[in-house]
């Protein structure tokens, strides 16, 4: 559950604010002053603040500062306070929000305030290779036991990370999220492990860290390859000694967290080039999942697209609309390089500009680079292939695919959309013709 701070009064439009922010799966805490908005921000902490312009926005922005403290911090107030607004984004304020609050706008500052976006749900999934994910995070998820969750920007790390957390032990205690590569060092040193009255000359009250809000739950460590490497050697000794040492600190605090790492680098090219830690490596990788870029699991696309398409329309107070078939066969030919995110972000443009009963594939938009010409139909795909054999054709793209897939026959099935015994089958003649066929890695021979 995402954590929201509301500084001001809950009576009138700010509870309605929050309210809304309840009902999209947010936590909601309160503080009437910026000194009790700073204490709880020190202590149990939050993802995201909203503080009307009655008060002091400035204050609690410079507070922060001073403190070392990296919430994001939206303004309020009625639509008329204009200058307040301007002073509270120019003192660093991520937004203004005007009051009385509207749902779309809610919506979008929680998703904003990244992996804040709407009420938790299970992650979609009907392609094979994603279900076979799920059911290993089934299994993982009981065990304590750190995981390290590698895949493609936006194929869904968090997503996943979220489902080990509610499906574990830990379910009823917090989970807290921490983008590693969004913070300088040294803020991200005091938002990992806190600090201690004094520790620097802002630090006028003892801080908890992450680690420390964490306890009893799970700590996500998104983009964990970016840190660096002395804040590496002191998340290794939190790891290894379940304890931290806050900033300044001179005895350190025990906690109970549990650790799971997600990363869209190769970790194992980052330890080899010496940017980060192997020890620290073999602690975070003790059970390692990889997520499918999308266009690895197909059969995901329109079961995503669909439940993208019936958020979006609920959260913009739009009837549910299906996808027509033109616009599921364009989202299912698209080869997705932005993946979940990626999809995501089409079908709510798709949702705002689709006219009619259903939503078609004029309301698609996709970037134009990025379709796989064979599926778009794109003049220069079919017209690089005119003067070439079909049979030669589907020869390259079958072997193409495969090498793509790093020779795992059943995924290159499934992205060619042909049985793996017809795909065998043609294996079979390539190699009798003489072809190298690329060799399964890992996986059984044909
Ligand atoms: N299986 C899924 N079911 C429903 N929504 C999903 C699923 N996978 C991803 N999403 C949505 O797609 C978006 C991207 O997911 P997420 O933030 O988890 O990706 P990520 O891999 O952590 O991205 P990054 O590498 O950029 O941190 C989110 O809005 C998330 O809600």
């Amino acid at each position: 559950m995402s954590r929201l701070l509301i500084l001001g009064p809950l009576a009138g439009p700010l509870g309605v604010a929050a309210r809304m922010a309840q009902a999209r799966g947010a936590g909601i805490a309160q503080a009437d002053t910026v000194p009790a908005a700073l204490a709880h921000l020190r202590g149990p902490g939050a993802d995201l603040t909203l503080c009307h312009v009655g008060l002091d926005v400035g204050a609690l922005l410079r507070g922060m500062a001073a403190e070392r403290m990296a919430c994001p911090v939206v303004a309020c107030g009625p639509e008329e306070a204009s200058a307040e607004a301007v002073a509270a984004v120019r003192a660093g304020a991520r937004d203004f929000l005007p009051l009385p609050p509207d749902a779309d706008l809610i919506a979008a500052m929680l998703e904003a305030a990244s992996g804040l976006g709407g009420p938790e749900v299970a992650p979609v999934a009907r392609d094979p290779a994603m279900l076979a994910v799920l059911a290993r995070a089934a299994q993982v998820a009981r065990a304590d036991a750190s995981v390290l969750i590698t895949g493609e920007s936006g194929t869904g790390k968090e997503v996943l990370a979220r489902h080990i957390h509610a499906a574990s032990r830990r379910a009823s205690g917090p989970f807290v999220a921490l983008n590693c590569a969004a913070l300088p060092e040294t803020l991200l040193e005091s938002e990992l492990f806190g600090h201690e009255k004094g520790a620097f000359s802002g630090a006028v009250a003892m801080r908890k860290g992450k680690f420390e809000q964490a306890d009893g739950g799970t700590l996500l460590l998104d983009e964990v390859g970016e840190m660096d490497p002395r804040l590496q050697a002191k998340l290794l000794r939190a790891i290894q000694e379940r304890e931290v040492d806050r900033l300044g600190g001179m005895r350190p605090v025990r906690v109970d967290v549990r650790i799971l790492a997600a990363t869209n680098r190769d970790l194992v090219a980052e330890v080899r080039a010496g940017r980060f830690r192997e020890d620290l490596y073999f602690r975070l990788d003790v059970v390692r999942m990889r997520l499918p870029a999308l266009r690895e699991r197909v059969a995901d696309i329109l079961p995503l697209a669909e439940h993208f398409a019936r958020r979006f329309a609920d959260a913009n107070g739009l009837p549910r609309r299906m996808l027509s078939p033109a616009a599921r066969a364009t989202l299912a030919a698209h080869r997705w390089p932005g993946n979940v995110r990626e999809l995501e972000n089409a079908v709510h443009r798709a949702v705002l500009l689709a006219e009619g009963h259903e939503i078609g594939p004029e309301a698609v938009e996709l970037t134009p680079a990025e379709p796989s010409a064979a599926a778009a139909g794109g003049a220069t795909g079919v017209e690089a292939l005119v003067g070439r054999k079909v049979d030669e054709v589907e020869r390259d793209l079958i072997i193409g695919t495969l090498s793509h897939c790093l020779g795992n026959r059943t995924r290159a099935a499934e992205i060619l959309g042909i049985s793996i015994r017809a795909l065998r089958n043609k294996i079979q003649d390539y190699r009798a013709s003489g072809l190298a066929v690329p060799a399964a890695h890992g996986y059984a021979a044909d």
